[in-house]
């Protein structure tokens, strides 16, 4: 007989010029359709036959897990390689090209990515599971759709002898069109998701653990697979469809399924003929395995095909001259020998556990059983930070597993992005959806993972009334509540790594919160953490601060500058540190905002120690009188001098080492600010101007500088350099309090023109003659020397 190998059955192509389907812009392949010849003996052939295992004995019965039915397709059937299944005709098969992206995907699966294999059973599961939920969900408004009475299960079936495994489900199947859009082109996140990673990968190699992380759905069958086939019939159509793909190759073929003996009332079954090194995959034992370690918490009972035994006895015939004793005839002795023998026999065995766990008693489900369901059920790699399940009761009734994870997702755009899948809703146990957009968490939540099971919404809910729904605002509310119980739970323990790692993923969403959530100011507040001027290294929080403020301290200061050393130097800092007053550094863009959002902690009110009337608990009148009697005349003199750039000169509270400080005014803008609003603007700050809070400029008294200043002032009220000192005073101290300076060219020439003026004065000396001097022949005072290394300035500064 003719034997006609793979190989050359793709190669015999005839050009029909028929109707050819083909998408994604590649061009179509000329209508090529594949005959098997009839009557042609194919290796890769295989039949289904229907062996209904003997059970003979009436030990052991094997217990039959569940009742199939007697038309459920999969009844114990198995595969058999056999020369007589070629005798039907196929169909012309269609053949496509892949969208570019899949191919890229299938070279990278075929050809880099070696290790996690094992993946792709968890992947094809994942699928059959997903089929069932779709199946399940458009069945409550479409019942015909259930019509073929076959369970909703998934059955996993091994071929070791012939390296194959089979994946089979009931669920929604596909139609021809959806055949095409579903396994040709890459529509869908997980794997979009998993390509974009891999471009992200520093290293050309591949990452393996990429893989585990992302899954590439249908597409890691051929990680395992030389060939893969997926027959599938969907309610929607009268036929069967075969979907044919190879690994190395750039195209796939879709033709009718006619073979009267494959033919499925409804599903899908994925047939993977292994390759060589892969075919260890076939064997029952392992497949068993990998269901239990990947799909567990599947919630469609999955069944696997088992080889099963039990003991029976048997009679023996012995030889009678051996053991017949005298008076015994030979019939007596052959009644009394017996022995026990093992029968052998195949059957479907439920290998997963198909009550969910949000069901099970909290009591019974062990930390391990939580990790692992978050896992399998988000394709997470890591362990979630933290967990927590619950049921509510009264008015509304519902179920849920909440999870925080350990790393926030990739991307920036996911803090403000609600739509993250995170949250899967069910009603009664069928999944309903998990695209919510901001439905059941506030946006700055949605990096909450979990699952939401409730008796109480309608089946066949739609979006539009999920949003409306009074049942969904009080979930959310209690959903909310429960969030914060659990990152709350994380604050509180004794593990302070964890919250760390919650605080450096989800700062900036708690952050978020305070902006947006009024409501929850009182949760959101306890979880903030900042550095202060008394913990540069490790954050505290709020609480934190209030318990350690002086008994007479009012307020809660902080300082917002773009960096803990920026904030650290500031001469705003000056009294508050000599008065050991913590003062907390804002640093985050955010902060500024999500404080002045917040108001107050405690009864505490947030103050900016950079902005006027800064109260440090410490009023003197008669001083304050003296000071203005003594230092009046100067700043109306140096207000007179600076103009429209400030809206006031005054004596400060703050300082007691620099000589000046520029402050905004109490409800304007800080210098920090000002600065962020203008990086926003990128380059055109001109529209900013109406907004700049208006500036205080604060001068020292104690300060050498303003005494001399002072002096000054009364001498000679128009000399030139003091006033010139004054301006650059002001440019020096607007970069100090942490404003940009207007001109800073103009700045610099102020600070050389002083210089040369100081270095002048102290060496006594022109600049040309200073140059003529051979540099080893200048002689330095002895006086002089002195100053430098400990110059009158520093001594001040002590
Ligand atoms: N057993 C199946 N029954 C019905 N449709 C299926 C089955 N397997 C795959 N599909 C269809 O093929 C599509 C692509 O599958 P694939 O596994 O590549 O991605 P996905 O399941 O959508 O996403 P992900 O794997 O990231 O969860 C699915 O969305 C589904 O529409």
């Amino acid at each position: 007989m003719h034997r006609l190998s793979r190989r050359s059955i793709s190669a015999v192509l005839f050009h029909t010029g028929g109707a050819t389907r083909c998408r994604n812009a590649t061009a179509p392949i000329a209508s090529s359709n594949i005959f098997h010849k009839s009557g042609g003996e194919i290796d890769e052939k295989f039949r289904w036959y229907s062996v209904l295992a003997t059970r003979q004995s009436n030990h052991a019965k094997p217990i039959k897990p569940f009742n199939l039915g007697s038309s459920h397709p999969f009844l114990g059937v198995r595969y058999e390689s056999t020369a007589a299944a070629s005798d039907s005709f196929n169909p012309p098969s269609e053949k496509y090209e892949y969208q570019a992206e899949v191919s890229r995907l299938m070279d990278l699966i075929v050809n880099s990515l070696y290790s996690n294999k094992e993946v792709f059973l968890r992947e094809l599961i994942s699928n059959a599971s997903d089929a069932l939920d779709k199946l399940r969900f458009l069945s409550v408004t479409e019942p015909e759709l259930l019509r073929n009475a076959v369970d909703l299960d998934i059955r996993i079936q091994t071929d070791k002898d012939n390296g194959i495994v089979t994946i089979m489900d009931t669920g929604i199947g596909m139609t021809r069109e959806e055949l095409v859009d579903c396994l040709g082109t890459i529509a869908q996140s997980g794997t979009a998701k998993f390509l974009k990673a891999l471009k992200e990968s520093k290293d050309a190699g591949v990452d393996s653990n990429l893989i585990g992380q992302f899954g590439v759905g249908f597409y890691s069958a051929f990680l395992v697979s030389e060939r893969v086939e997926v027959s599938t019939k969907s309610p929607k159509s009268d036929k069967q469809y075969v979907w044919e793909g190879e690994a190395n190759s750039s195209s796939y073929t879709i033709r009718e399924e006619t073979d009267h003996a494959k033919l499925i009332p409804r599903g899908t079954r994925v047939t993977l003929y292994l390759k060589r090194d892969d075919k260890g995959f076939a064997h029952p034992e392992r497949i068993q395995k990998l269901v239990k370690n990947y799909s567990q918490f599947v919630s469609f009972p999955i069944y696997t095909w088992q080889e099963k035994g039990y003991t029976k006895e048997v009679e023996v015939d012995e030889d009678p001259s051996e053991s017949k004793k005298d008076g015994q005839d030979d019939k007596d002795v052959k009644k009394k020998k017996t022995k026990t023998v093992v029968e052998r026999y195949w059957d479907w065995e439920l290998t997963n556990e198909t009550q969910p766990i949000w069901l099970r008693n909290p009591k019974e489900v062990t930390t391990e059983d939580y990790n692992d369901f978050y896992k399998k059920t988000f394709n997470e790699y890591l362990e979630p930070l933290a967990s927590t399940h619950f049921t509510t009761e009264g008015e509304v009734e519902f179920r849920s597993i909440l999870y925080v994870p350990s790393i926030a997702p990739m991307g920036k755009d996911d803090i403000i992005n609600p739509k993250t899948k995170n949250i899967r809703l069910y009603v009664k146990r069928v999944f309903i959806s998990d695209d919510f957009d901001g439905d059941l968490f506030p946006r700055y939540l949605s990096f909450i993972k979990g699952v939401v099971d409730s008796n109480d919404l309608p089946l066949n809910v739609s979006r539009e009334i999920l949003q409306e729904s009074r049942i969904m605002r009080i979930m959310k509310k209690r959903l909310v509540r429960k969030a914060f119980e659990m990152i709350n739970g994380i604050a509180m323990s004794e593990n302070k790594d964890d919250y760390d790692k919650f605080w450096e993923n989800f700062g900036k969403h708690i952050k978020l919160g305070i902006l947006d959530d009024k409501d929850n100011h009182k949760r959101l507040a306890p979880l903030l953490r900042f550095f202060s001027s008394q913990s540069e290294d490790v954050s505290i929080s709020l609480d934190e601060y209030v318990e350690n403020m002086k008994s007479e301290q009012k307020n809660i200061y902080y300082i917002a500058a773009d960096s803990v050393n920026s904030a650290r130097n500031t001469p705003f800092l000056e009294k508050l540190l000599e008065k050991d007053l913590e003062v907390l550094f804002l640093v985050d863009p955010i902060d500024e905002v999500a404080i002045q959002n917040l108001k107050e902690f405690k009864d505490k009110q947030f103050v900016d120690i950079s902005k006027e009337d800064l109260d440090l608990g410490e009023k003197d009148e008669d001083k304050e009188k003296e000071m203005k009697q003594e230092f009046g005349q100067i700043c109306d003199w140096i207000k007179k001098r600076l103009g429209e750039k400030v809206a006031g000169v005054q004596i400060s509270n703050r300082l007691n080492v620099s000589p000046c400080v520029l402050v905004s005014a109490k409800f304007g803008w800080s210098a920090n600010m000002e600065r962020l609003m203008k990086a926003q603007t990128m380059g055109d700050s001109s529209s900013l101007d109406f907004m700049r809070s208006r500036r205080i400029f604060e001068i020292n008294p104690e300060h050498p500088i303003i005494k001399t200043l002072n002096a000054a002032c009364k001498s000679n009220a128009n000399d030139e350099e003091a006033l010139r000192a004054i301006d650059l005073l002001y440019d020096t101290a607007a970069v100090s309090s942490g404003f940009t300076p207007e001109n800073p060219a103009q700045l610099g020439g102020k600070i050389y023109e002083m210089m040369s003026m100081a270095l002048l004065a102290k060496w006594g000396t022109s600049a040309c003659d200073f140059e003529k001097q051979e540099t080893s022949s200048i002689h330095v005072p002895e006086t002089i020397e002195a100053e430098i290394v400990n110059p009158p300035a520093a001594e001040a500064q002590k």
